[in-house]
């Protein structure tokens, strides 16, 4: 793909038109620029862009240290390598409600087709953690109210997540999350849900776009696409599955090449240079200089 082709607000209406079809939508959480667009190259129809993988991608934990510039930049980074809508993790909004209102730009000018703020207190922590702290209920409505307030294109995506779950329980969760609606939200997170039962408590109590976080080794049981297209959910998230298949990946390689001195046995597992260029569009820069990609390539290379 040489260039992207269409625009942010096409992105956003896509989205939009997405949910609206009811249909649950699988979203990937991309761990780089160049797997958004693997993401989409693969047929999925959105990607999402995880805090916890933002911030591991600088060496640092999930704790809020990232900053609203940071991410946008890498957001744009991100909304420049693939044609798909992308969701962004917005954690806190970073700071106050006035904060929140300026992430809310930040993340449309990057070209991102929405957000989710957070009603954690900072420094947030991952939501299947122990130990959170939530703001009061009112003060995450103002959050939100001073992000759609500040929200240009009414077709960006301003979705608000709960952690209240795990700190006040399923029922206060539900009561926050129609608060929050109430408040402007267009979707939902309901964050760390134990189980099915709970999905459906939830589902059936709040009546807009919801979604469902499937990250792993976390407080959620993983249910599968079948059960939460019927639970009714409209969004199932793997923020972080990616990084942690790469990272799995990478650190198999390295001990192999620590203790066999050459990464050959590694070949079968690796993309190919071959399938590399394929994704990164190499041929379609000849259009610009045939001798960009005047060299073929072995087979299976
Ligand atoms: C969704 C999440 O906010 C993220 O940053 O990707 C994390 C994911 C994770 O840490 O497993 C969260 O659920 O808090
Ligand atoms: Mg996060």
């Amino acid at each position: 793909m040489l260039h992207t082709r269409t625009t942010p607000a096409e992105r956003r209406r896509a989205l939009r038109e997405r949910l609206a079809t009811g249909r649950l939508l699988l979203m990937p959480g991309a761990l780089n620029p160049l797997s958004a667009r693997l993401i989409q190259d693969t047929g999925f129809e959105a990607a999402y862009l995880s805090g916890a993988v933002l911030a591991a991608d600088l060496g640092l934990p999930d704790i809020g240290l990232t900053t609203s510039t940071e991410i946008a930049a890498r957001a744009q980074q991100t909304t420049r390598a693939t044609d798909l809508p992308v969701l962004i993790d917005a954690d806190t909004g970073f700071g106050e409600p006035m904060n929140a209102a300026r992430t809310v730009q930040l993340m449309e000018d990057a070209g991102l087709a929405g957000l989710h703020l957070e009603d954690q207190v900072n420094p947030k922590r991952c939501g299947h953690l122990d130990g959170k702290t939530i703001t009061p209920r009112e003060e995450m409505v103002r959050r939100i109210r001073a992000a759609v307030d500040a929200r240009r294109d009414p077709g960006f995506l301003l979705m608000a997540r709960t952690d209240a779950r795990a700190v006040e329980g399923l029922a206060a969760a539900i009561d926050r999350a129609k608060a929050y609606v109430d408040a402007g939200a267009d979707a939902i997170f309901p964050e760390a849900l134990a189980d099915e039962a709970e999905f459906e408590v939830f589902r059936t109590a709040v009546p807009v776009p919801l979604l469902a976080n499937m990250t792993e080794f976390g407080k959620s049981r993983l249910l599968d696409a079948r059960t939460l297209d019927n639970l009714g959910y409209d969004i199932a998230l793997y923020p972080v599955t990616l990084l942690r298949l790469a990272m799995g990946a990478v650190e198999d390689g390295l001990r192999t090449i620590a203790a066999e001195g050459t990464q050959e046995s590694l070949l079968p597992r690796m993309q190919t240079r071959s399938r590399l260029y394929e994704l990164l569009g190499y041929e379609d820069y000849s259009a610009f200089d045939s001798a960009v990609f005047d060299f073929t390539l072995p087979p299976g290379t």
